[in-house]
Formats: structure tokens, C-alpha cells, sequence
């Protein structure tokens, strides 16, 4: 393109030309889908006219078969292509671009207009670039620069020169609607418009606003693990959908979307930020949960408790001891275990194994012991022991494996010779032994998979060896068990070990596996057994990542091997006090192998100005989060004098909400028992209300109840606060979760009350008085 489109009318003709490019090269790509499409039947049709069958020359017949394959594969190949590519030139060609910078490099005084947009549009007869893809090292420049001295990196090299243009454009259904001259950030005008918009039902790509520090997230390569601590709606979960995108793009030679793996909290938010990739034309990455790799990985018969559950159940042991002055014990034990204390008592228990303490599962019929517990273990302390656990495991399974065929050929002989002296006639001599075989084989299949999965030992019992003897487990570790905060107390550690012993015992004896007990029980599965691992995966995220234990990072970091590390957490909303990891400071130790980078994000964007505002006074000493300027409506507080105007005054909210076409409200309440008796009372007055579980697989706008921690991660156009009183958020671990839900309302917060408000809303009501 020489000489840029400088105003209004330029850039209309500029859009039309590339519209009328696009509309060619969609109806070129058309032909060529459709004329390989008839080829491709064709060719399928005649597939054996085309290949010479020669009895005598089985070779040639061969070749001739493979060439005909090959030439299949490479239409269909193109065909793909060529579907792919115009179904991207259809999906962007009602917004071809959004950003426009003109660069001019040192060396050269030649003014290159680069308009950036989702996807490149080239003319391929000049060979000029009519849109950049918003990845390319060029088109940094719009996002790190206002014009004046810029550059940008290549892979190659470092380019300098002058930005003397930077435009921002409003373009939609192919018409150009507005177009922003803009300066240092990407315009606040075009982000206010964006940010203006109601909470959509999926989460949504943020392309054309991508701010500053944002993008150092998404196009930072020089990590193998980069951490980003970031307030509440400062933008992770946007910025680590489009870093994806981003590596996507970067790597496509090498990189497939599956072999990028999303953890995050649930199902639903896995549904809530699945339409981004494809909305940015790339295919969704691999997600998942921790839970789900927990159930796939411990096989057992007892329920695995998930960390909801545990959540409801330590609210409801902390809510019956308020006021009390004794250790929550509940509390204790759960933070306990997801920490680096507990560790080193496994370690030392496992240290143990090596002399003692296996406790092994027979091979055998139900009838019939074929190989005992007990020599199991004799092998393994025997012949095996000078290995490692691992190496010993190994052994013992392919130890196994021959005596078990061992005993199948003595089997097969014996089951032939009784079924041979019936005295009724069975069959054939052949037929007799193919019977004795069968019969043996049944059983020899399923102990050949019960060795080669290793599940001959009974981890859950051993498990439950280490509870009963955890007070002298814990001494031999040389650490103590100790109230979160607390001074260590070596006399108030031996009852606290003895004590949440006692109640593991119980509770597994109850048919759950708590959930502070699943990591740690994987983790001595596997340092015994050997690490599973995924050498496949190129990239992990983690996105709430202050929610992981150092147990659960411990087991992640060991899973993918191979991978680089994108980690999202904000500290603020660490609401899982029993498992959490510290600090950002100890996600960089326990990477410290690593190259590690740390970014923060303090600019937050969802809330208006004085939700945020509001949102600083009950954190007052978090991390920094700067609000966007954005107006609203004010946060609303209501005093109720009890339950029935409560839910009458929440009738009438909800009827507003609706009347002023909110797409999304969540009526938030702090626990499960409490979200289902509001959604029970209002359901046959609001047929629509839905109520968010754990189980919830969709996310779709319109009005929710939702459970306080399940609220996590989402966003809603108005948020009621059902339960602001001290009575229910009264203990100061329950501050960030407060936090938490206070800071998903984009434009509406309303706190209802009956009795005492929480005292975390003190400051911002001394204030408003
Ligand atoms: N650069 C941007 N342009 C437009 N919108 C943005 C931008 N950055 C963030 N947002 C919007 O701000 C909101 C919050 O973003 P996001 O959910 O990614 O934040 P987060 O840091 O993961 O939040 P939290 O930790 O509170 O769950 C979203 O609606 C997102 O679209």
C-alpha cells in the first residue's frame, strides 16, 4: 500500500477494498472446495479402476495402490485447507480490522500503514498486506506504543523507526461505524464502550483492547514459567486466553491446541471461557480440573471429597465454634496437610517402606491363592531390596507375571486331567484341552492387568497405618502440627496428630476420602509406583492458581515434565485458606529450577468505580487494585427486619433487573444449604431463576443463585450480596471471599441485611455517611 489513508472517506474506500478482497478470495476458496470435493468422490468412486492389479508383480500392484492413497490424502488435505481458511475469511469479514498504526523504520522513510485485525488479508497478486494478524511482531507496536520512537522484535531482529499514526476503528456487519485517533493506552473511549457492555453469557476475546501490561503476558517467551499475580477483574483469565492464541500462532509449526492443557476451578467456568479460541479461529485447547485428575489417577471404591465440599464443611465447623475459644481442629487438620510440614512426614514414612510396611494384595481366585501377601513382600524386602521403591514395583510385576504363567501351564494340565477322568463324555482330546485353557485364561487376563497397573497393594490401608501412628510420624519428620499463625507447641502437636488421625481413620472408615487426604495419598502412590507423566504437553494454565496447595503444584510440576507454565492467581481471593499456596514468592521457589517471571496486573477492569472502591475498603491491605474510571450506580445497602421481607424485597429486585434488561444477576449467597433455600422460595415467582452447583456444566445468561465460592472466576451485570450480615461473614477468614463476590458485579452491587451488616463493609459505610 503506498500513500495511507489519511481521512474518513480514504478509510471507507480503504474498508472497501478489502472487504471486496475478502468476498473474492471467499468465492475463489469456494470453487476450489467445491472442485475438490468432486475429485475427491471421484477419485473414491474409481479408486480400484486406477490401480493396475498384476498377480505376477505384487510390488508394482502395491506402489500403484500407495500412489493412489497419496493422491487422495493431498486433495483432501488441500480441500481442508481451503474449507479452513474461507470459514476464517467468513467469520471476520464483518470486522476485517480494529487498529490501524503507521510505522516508519529508521532505515527506510517510506510510511507502512499496518491495519490489525484478527486474521491476515493478503492481495496475493501485489503481494501487499492489507490487514496484519493481530500476532504478528509488527502489530505489538499498537499495543505497546503511542506514537513517536517505537520498535518491535522479530525473530530475527530488533526493528526501530517512528510511529506516526496510531487509530483505533469501530467496524461492524462490514461498516465502518467510528474511527479513534488515540494515544498512549489503547483508546479509553473504545474500552469504556467495551467495558459498558452487558456480562455476556461466555467470557469474551479483548483483541482490540489489549492493554500495555497485558500484552507483555501474552507475547512473553522468555519464561519457561510466568507467574501473574493480578487484582480481581485486572484481566488474567482474558489475558491467558489470548497468550494462547498468541503461542498458537507463534508455533504453529509445532504446537497443537491439544497440547495445551487449561486447569481450572470447574466445569463450568471451563464452559464460560470456551467460546474464546474459536472466536479467535483457533481450536480449544485441552481443559480440565485437578478433581478430574484425582478421580482418573486414585481407584478406589470410597468417595473423593472435592474442594467445595470441604469448603461447606469447614464453614460449618468454623460457624459452630464462633465465639468459642478453642482450636478449629477441622481447620487445623486441613491446613496442615497441604503443607510442606506434612510432606516431610510422608517422606519419612516412606522412607520406611524401604525396610517395612508394604502391605500387599493377593493374586488368586476367589478360592484359590496363587500368590500370597506374603510372599509379595518377601520378594519385595527380599531379592528386590537393595532397588529403589519404583524399581521394586517393577521387579515385583514382572516377578508376577512369571509365576502367573507359570502357574496357568500347571493349571491348564490339571483342569485337563479332571475334566479328562469325567466318566461322561465332554468331547475331544482337543476340544478338552481347549476348554481347560479357556477356563484358565479367564482368570489369567484379569491378574495379567491387575500386575501390570500395579494394584496389588493396598495403598489405602497404608494410608491409614500413617493416621493411626501420626503423633510418632510426626515426631520422627522432626516438625509439629500447628494452628495456621500459631507458636509451635510440641505438646499441642501431639494431640493435634493424634487427633486428626483419629478422624481419618474415621471418615475413611466412613467410605470419603477427604480432600486434604487425596493429593498427599497420590503423592505416595506415585513416589512408590513412579510419577505419571504427560511428555506431550507443551503448556499448562493454571488459572486461580493461589487456590493450589504445594502438594497439588508438587504433583502438576511433576505430571508435565516438558511443559512451560502460565500461572494466574490473584492472593487477594486466596478463599481456600486450608489449601493454598503462600505467595507468589513461593510459587517462584517451587519453581526455582526454572526460568520464572512475575508480572503484575493492578489495573482492574470489570467493576465500575465505586464497586471497586467499595471493594478496597474491605481488603484494605491486599495487593493494589487500580480501578478503571467507569461510572455506575452506586452500591446499594438494605436493612431487612427479617427473613420474609428479605426474600419480598429480593422478589422486587429481581423484577428491576429484569425490567431493565440485565442479561445476568447473581443472587450470591455464602453456602450451598442457603442457595437452595432462596432459590426454593422464588423459583414459582421466577420460573427463570436458576441455581448454580458444583454440578452446573453450562454457563448461560439470565438470573442465578449461586454459593459464594462457586461465584469464583465469573462476572454478572448485577450481583445481590443475599447474606452481608455479620452473623454470616463475622470471621476474618471469611474477608477475601467477601472480597471475592463483592468484585464479580460489573455495574450493580446490593448488599442485603438483616441484623448487624458485616463489619468488612464498616469502612465503606463510615465513608458514604
Ligand atoms: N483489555 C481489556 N479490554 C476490554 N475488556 C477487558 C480488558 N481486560 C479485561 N477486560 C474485561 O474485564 C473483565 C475481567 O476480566 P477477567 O475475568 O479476565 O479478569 P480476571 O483477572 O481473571 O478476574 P478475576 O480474578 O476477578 O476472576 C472481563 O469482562 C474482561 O472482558
Amino acid at each position: 500500500m503506498h500513500g495511507k489513508p489519511s481521512n474518513i472517506d480514504d478509510e471507507q474506500l480503504y474498508l472497501t477494498r478489502v472487504l471486496q478482497l475478502m468476498d473474492r478470495q471467499i468465492a475463489e476458496l469456494e470453487a476450489t472446495v467445491d472442485d475438490r470435493q468432486s475429485e475427491i468422490v471421484e477419485m473414491k468412486r474409481h479408486f480400484w479402476d486406477e490401480v493396475t492389479v498384476d498377480k505376477d508383480e505384487m510390488f508394482e500392484t502395491y506402489v500403484s495402490i500407495m500412489q493412489q492413497a497419496k493422491d487422495l490424502a493431498s486433495h483432501e488435505r488441500v480441500q481442508a485447507h481451503a474449507a479452513k481458511w474461507m470459514n476464517k475469511l467468513r467469520k471476520h469479514i464483518d470486522a476485517p480490522y480494529f487498529g490501524r498504526v503507521d510505522f516508519v523504520e529508521t532505515t527506510d522513510p517510506e510510511v507502512l500503514p499496518v491495519y490489525i485485525g484478527l486474521m491476515s488479508v493478503t492481495d496475493e497478486a501485489s503481494g501487499e498486506h492489507l490487514v496484519y494478524d493481530w500476532r504478528t511482531p509488527i502489530a505489538s507496536l499498537f499495543y505497546d506504543y503511542a506514537p513517536g520512537p517505537v520498535r518491535y522484535r522479530t525473530p530475527a531482529d530488533m526493528i526501530e523507526g517512528e510511529m506516526t499514526l496510531k487509530r483505533q476503528y469501530l467496524i461492524r456487519g462490514g461498516r465502518l461505524e467510528a474511527v479513534f485517533d488515540t494515544g498512549i493506552q489503547i483508546g479509553d473511549d473504545m474500552l469504556q464502550e467495551m467495558l459498558k457492555r452487558s456480562a455476556d453469557t461466555k467470557m469474551k476475546s479483548i483483541v482490540s483492547t489489549i492493554q500495555r501490561e497485558q500484552n507483555t503476558i501474552i507475547r512473553d517467551d522468555a519464561h519457561d514459567v510466568l507467574v501473574v499475580q493480578g487484582a480481581a477483574g485486572s484481566g488474567k483469565t482474558s489475558a491467558a486466553m489470548q497468550r494462547i492464541a498468541y503461542l498458537l500462532y507463534k508455533y504453529r509449526d509445532s504446537m497443537r491446541s491439544e497440547q495445551i492443557v487449561l486447569f481450572s476451578p470447574n466445569d463450568l467456568f471451563n464452559d464460560y471461557v470456551s467460546n474464546i479460541l474459536p472466536e479467535l479461529g483457533e481450536s480449544n485447547m485441552t481443559q480440565t480440573t485437578y478433581q478430574s485428575y484425582i478421580e482418573h489417577r486414585l481407584v478406589t471404591e470410597r468417595r473423593i471429597e472435592d474442594i467445595y465440599d470441604q469448603k461447606e464443611r469447614l464453614m460449618s465447623t468454623a460457624a459452630q465454634l464462633v465465639g468459642e475459644d478453642i482450636a478449629d481442629i477441622e481447620s487445623v487438620a486441613a491446613c496442615w496437610k497441604a503443607s510442606a510440614s506434612y510432606k516431610l512426614v510422608l517422606d519419612t514414612y516412606m522412607d520406611s517402606l524401604k525396610r517395612e510396611g508394604m502391605r500387599f494384595i493377593r493374586f488368586g481366585t476367589p478360592k484359590r491363592t496363587i500368590i500370597s501377601a506374603e510372599q509379595l513382600a518377601d520378594q519385595f524386602y527380599g531379592p528386590f531390596a537393595d532397588w529403589s521403591l519404583p524399581a521394586r514395583m517393577d521387579k515385583l510385576k514382572d516377578w508376577v507375571l512369571t509365576e502367573l504363567k507359570a502357574w496357568a501351564e500347571r493349571e491348564v494340565k490339571r483342569v485337563y486331567r479332571k475334566l479328562a477322568a469325567q466318566p461322561n463324555y465332554l468331547g475331544t482330546d482337543d476340544e478338552l484341552r481347549s476348554m481347560s485353557r479357556k477356563q484358565v485364561n479367564k482368570w489369567l487376563k484379569l491378574m495379567r492387568v491387575q500386575a501390570k497397573k500395579l494394584r496389588f497393594v493396598e495403598w489405602e490401608e497404608m494410608y491409614l497405618d500413617l493416621m493411626r501412628g501420626l503423633p510418632t510420624w510426626t515426631e520422627q519428620a522432626g516438625v509439629t502440627v500447628q494452628e495456621p499463625g500459631a507458636a509451635t507447641n510440641p505438646m499441642a502437636s501431639e494431640r493435634y496428630a493424634n487427633d486428626i488421625g483419629k478422624r481419618t481413620v474415621e471418615r475413611f472408615e466412613a467410605g470419603v476420602i477427604p480432600f486434604e487426604d487425596a493429593s498427599p495419598l497420590l503423592y505416595l502412590i506415585e513416589s512408590v509406583e513412579g510419577f505419571d507423566t504427560f511428555n506431550h504437553i507443551r503448556h499448562v494454565v493454571m488459572d486461580e492458581a493461589q487456590d493450589y496447595s504445594p502438594f497439588q503444584y508438587a504433583l502438576l510440576k511433576r505430571l508435565f515434565p516438558r511443559s512451560r507454565f502460565t500461572i494466574l492467581g490473584d492472593w487477594n481471593q486466596a478463599i481456600y485458606e486450608a489449601n493454598r499456596m503462600s505467595s507468589v514468592a513461593s510459587v517462584e521457589e517451587m519453581f526455582a529450577d526454572k526460568q520464572v517471571g512475575v508480572i503484575r496486573l493492578t489495573k482492574s477492569y470489570r467493576s465500575t468505580l465505586d464497586i471497586m472502591e467499595l471493594a478496597r475498603t474491605v481488603l484494605p491491605y491486599g495487593e493494589e487494585a487500580e480501578p478503571f474510571n467507569r461510572e455506575g450506580e452506586k452500591p446499594e445497602l438494605h436493612l431487612l427486619s427479617d427473613e420474609a421481607e428479605r426474600l419480598q424485597f429480593l422478589d422486587s429486585c429481581l423484577q428491576r433487573m429484569k425490567a431493565d434488561k440485565l442479561q445476568s444477576t447473581a443472587i450470591i449467597t455464602k453456602d450451598e444449604a442457603a442457595a437452595e433455600r432462596v432459590h426454593a422460595q422464588l423459583h414459582a415467582l421466577h420460573p427463570q431463576l436458576k441455581r448454580v452447583s458444583k454440578h452446573t456444566k453450562q454457563f448461560v445468561s439470565g438470573q442465578w443463585v449461586v454459593p459464594s465460592y462457586l461465584a469464583k472466576g465469573l462476572e454478572f451485570d448485577a450481583v445481590i450480596v443475599y447474606d452481608a450480615e455479620e452473623q454470616t461473614y463475622g470471621h476474618e477468614s471469611d474477608r477475601k471471599l467477601f472480597y471475592t463476590v463483592c468484585t464479580r458485579a460489573l455495574h450493580r452491587l446490593t448488599f442485603l441485611v438483616v441484623g448487624q451488616p458485616t463489619s468488612f463493609l464498616n469502612n465503606w459505610l463510615s465513608a458514604i455517611k
